[in-house]
């Protein structure tokens, strides 16, 4: 981020909770991550560990009944869990892009793809041919008359991609949007969507289970457990020596990582599941590295290694031992 440039992106110690029939589970516990215009931010963890809730808040696009009892997310200045009606629309429409998860699950089967993109882009005067052109789809005019069914996933996520670069958005979430498609159509998506988002300057928060993938294509990475970021920096630096004992047990983990003749590591026990206040650091049930504080006093932000760090215990100093691994059956 430039000096003194305001960033694009302030989430702010945000607690958000899901309430169910029977339950409120806490998917963000005083998260915190800023970005600023045009960076690349990948954020990973395990499943649960908050990152669709954060990518979903920052639009305020969470289901209705979940609350936001703390904190603030500005974008572009504006506190979009204070807008009125119109405004979070118009913010919506005018600077923040979604590319999701399921782009055939979310086009309307009943409608042709031309009719989707027009409807989609109702205030944006677009060739629409062009605008498939531009993320490599070869004869667009027969494209725009197809209907989702008729198209293969990696061909509905370029037409994601192209719906959600059009309006040259200011900040892009994307939330593991090729997790579906195989290796090759996986990258070529990825590389259209960081290369539409480099020539257009919008920031992009990729959630993603991809560490290759975040490594490749992200300048910074945010680790996030228990609804919080517990780490996060530039991406070389934090893949290359991980403080917090959850991104070293995340990388272990990593099938990708893992070189030729050594055992995968798994990290022992399970993310929890929070539902209020929880006491303490609640990665310390699974880590190896834990004091006595570390249950006791729930970690504050610290700059360790030019990036931030939620541990009390952080970098493998000498009165720390690794996190706990365990070998993958
Ligand atoms: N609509 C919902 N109602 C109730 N609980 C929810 C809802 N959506 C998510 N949760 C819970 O909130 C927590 C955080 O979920 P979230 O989907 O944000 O995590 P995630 O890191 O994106 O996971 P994944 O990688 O599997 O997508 C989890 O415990 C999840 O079960």
């Amino acid at each position: 981020m430039t000096v003194g440039t305001p960033p694009l992106l302030v989430i702010d110690d945000v607690v958000t909770e899901y309430r169910t029939a029977t339950r409120v589970v806490r998917a963000l516990d005083g998260a915190s991550l800023t970005a600023g215009r045009g960076e690349t931010v990948g954020i990973v963890g395990e499943s649960g560990s908050g990152k669709s809730t954060l990518g979903l808040l920052t639009g305020r696009l969470l289901p209705s009944g979940t609350r936001c009892p703390r904190g603030r997310v500005l974008v572009d200045g504006e506190s979009v869990l204070d807008l009125p009606p119109d405004r979070l629309a118009r913010l919506r429409r005018e600077r923040l892009a979604f590319v999701p998860q399921d782009p055939i699950g979310a086009l309307d089967p009943t409608l042709r793809i031309g009719r989707q993109l027009r409807l989609a882009l109702r205030d944006t005067p677009a060739d629409l041919a062009a605008l498939l052109e531009q993320v490599r789809i070869r004869d667009p005019e027969h494209v725009l008359r197809l209907y989702p069914h008729q198209i293969s996933g990696g061909m509905a996520q370029r037409v994601a991609v192209a719906m959600a670069m059009a309006r040259k958005p200011a900040l892009l979430i994307a939330d593991e949007p090729t997790a579906a498609l195989d290796s090759q159509v996986r990258e070529e998506v990825l590389r259209l969507l960081f290369t539409l988002a480099a020539e257009n300057g919008t920031t992009v928060l990729w959630l993603s289970h991809d560490l290759g993938g975040v490594a490749r294509w992200c300048a910074r990475i945010a680790v996030m457990y228990g609804g919080r970021v517990v780490e996060d920096g530039t991406t070389a630096e934090v893949l290359s020596a991980p403080q917090h004992p959850y991104t070293g047990a995340l990388l272990a983990a990593d099938p990708a990582r893992a070189k030729g003749g050594t055992r995968l590591l798994t990290i022992g026990g399970t993310p929890p599941v929070l539902s209020d206040d929880p006491q303490g650091c609640v990665f310390a049930p699974r880590c190896d590295s834990a004091g006595e504080d570390c249950p006791a006093v729930r970690p504050a932000p610290r700059t360790v290694a030019g990036r931030t760090v939620l541990c009390h215990h952080p970098g493998g100093t000498p009165e720390t031992v690794p996190a706990r691994k365990e070998s993958a059956r």
